[in-house]
């Protein structure tokens, strides 16, 4: 096994689908990445620029996030990282008690970092800070609908706020008209803000061409925390520069199907889009699962004549009423567990049946999935839409491997998930 060259940069990411987000921004700024899910027990196996850790971390109690966090912060220094990044939702999703600030802090503590930046801006997907204030789409955070998240609502767009309410540092601001002038005027400022005693900064960024500007700034930074965005600066700062090569993967082949355990808007868009197609379509009633059939099973049977004319869709996903119905009739965490694990169940029977295309929807359903599978790594490959690659993986279940893409659920076009296919064909 020949030893692999020192990582150059080493990503802790909050949850599975913000992981794949991460890697598809720094391939495509040309780093070869590898995904692993969860810390590895054994060193790093395979030639990579970056790896992504990802984690399932986002809403666990603060010292748990904060052990799995440096405990991947252990694994990514042994494999010589030279920069760490710490990536979280676009719509800064946390709590007062966390895990955004906590994380930061813990991370910073480990590696005598006296300061870094915190932007959650993903202008490719609509998310920009400007002064400080979040948007998504057109309008402020706590009027895009996140205020109404069921684990952590977001009723204040002003980060700094968030942000200060779970840090001992003192958070600041750098702002539009900094960032505007590039590297020079936001090293000043950083200078400034640390004397002023201010540990952490919220950056505003509202373009790419902001986050490029921004870039050069944080070469010499020993942890970036920030959402996908700031990804698609860093690689220019180990002089790396856009390759088709960092997006490489084996050829593809093997039947295609998608599994979806979103509930998200633009995953209904999905859905609907693929049944009005004409495709086949199964949807899975969770009552019947708690019932007791064997919906497994049944879904099963029902690719089975199906599937070797192309790719059949097995969805649970619904609108919000019909969700709510099913959550007062089940209890939210009952539904959603076993749901999640029927999905992943008839995922690692597909597979088994000779899937080697796999599009999963929704984050919880892709940690499912992803975990009944046996997947402990993922190398990313080309962007089907932003924040969304596919990616390759090695599986019990699939001889070969299997390409597989993890689809945050409020990502993507309406036809992603036919579009998803002709991606690799
Ligand atoms: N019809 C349904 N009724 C109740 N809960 C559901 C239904 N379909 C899916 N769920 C659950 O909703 C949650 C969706 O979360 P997730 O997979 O993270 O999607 P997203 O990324 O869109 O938030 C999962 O726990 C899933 O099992
Ligand atoms: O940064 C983002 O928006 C995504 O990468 C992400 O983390 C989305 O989370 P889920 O919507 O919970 O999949």
């Amino acid at each position: 096994m020949s030893s692999p060259a020192r990582l150059k940069i080493g990503c802790i990411a909050d949850d599975f689908t913000g992981a794949t987000d991460l890697a598809n921004n720094l391939v495509r700024a040309g780093m070869r990445v590898v995904q692993t899910i969860g810390v590895p027990q054994a060193p790093l196996d395979t030639e990579a620029d970056a790896v992504v850790v990802a984690l399932k971390s986002r809403t666990i109690p603060a010292n748990e996030a904060i052990a799995q966090s440096l405990d991947a912060l252990r694994w990514l220094q042994a494999q010589g990282a030279q920069q760490l990044y710490f990536k979280y939702c676009s719509t800064f999703d946390s709590t007062p008690a966390g895990n955004i600030g906590p994380v930061t802090e813990a991370l910073m503590d480990a590696l005598g970092c006296d300061f870094t930046i915190a932007t959650p801006a993903f202008p490719d997907n609509k998310r920009t800070v400007f002064k400080g204030y979040l948007f998504a789409g057109d309008v402020l955070l706590n009027e895009s609908g996140m205020q109404n998240h069921p684990l952590t609502p977001m009723t204040d767009p002003n980060l700094v706020r968030v942000l200060q309410a779970q840090c001992q540092r003192k958070v600041g601001l750098i702002d539009h008209n900094v960032v505007a002038q590039g590297e020079a005027a936001i090293r000043a400022r950083i200078a400034t803000l640390k004397a002023e005693g201010v540990g952490i900064a919220i950056v505003d960024a509202v373009s790419n061409a902001d986050l490029l500007r921004m870039g050069p700034a944080l070469s010499d930074m020993s942890l970036v925390t920030a959402g996908s965005g700031v990804a698609i600066a860093l690689p220019a700062n180990f002089g790396l520069q856009p390759t088709d090569q960092a997006a490489a993967l084996p050829a593809a082949g093997g039947l295609q199907a998608v599994v979806s355990g979103s509930c998200s808007v633009a995953t209904n868009q999905q859905v609907l889009h693929f049944i009005q197609s004409g495709r086949p379509a199964l949807a899975i009633d969770p009552l019947r699962i708690a019932a007791g059939q064997d919906v497994r099973a049944e879904a099963l049977a029902w690719a089975q004549d199906k599937i070797a004319q192309g790719p059949v869709l097995i969805y649970s996903t619904a609108e919000p009423s019909t969700v709510k119905s099913i959550q007062g009739q089940l209890g939210v965490e009952q539904a959603g567990a076993m749901v999640e694990q029927t999905i992943a169940g008839i995922a690692r029977s597909l597979v088994e049946l000779g899937v080697r295309q796999l599009v999963v929807a929704g984050g919880e359903t892709s940690g499912a999935c992803v975990q009944a599978l046996e997947i402990e790594q993922m190398r990313i490959g080309g962007q089907i839409d932003p924040g969304v690659p596919w990616c390759h993986a090695a599986s019990p279940a699939a001889r070969q491997g299997l390409h597989i893409t993890l689809k945050s659920g409020n990502f993507g076009t309406p036809d992603f998930f036919t579009k998803a296919f002709t991606a690799l064909a």
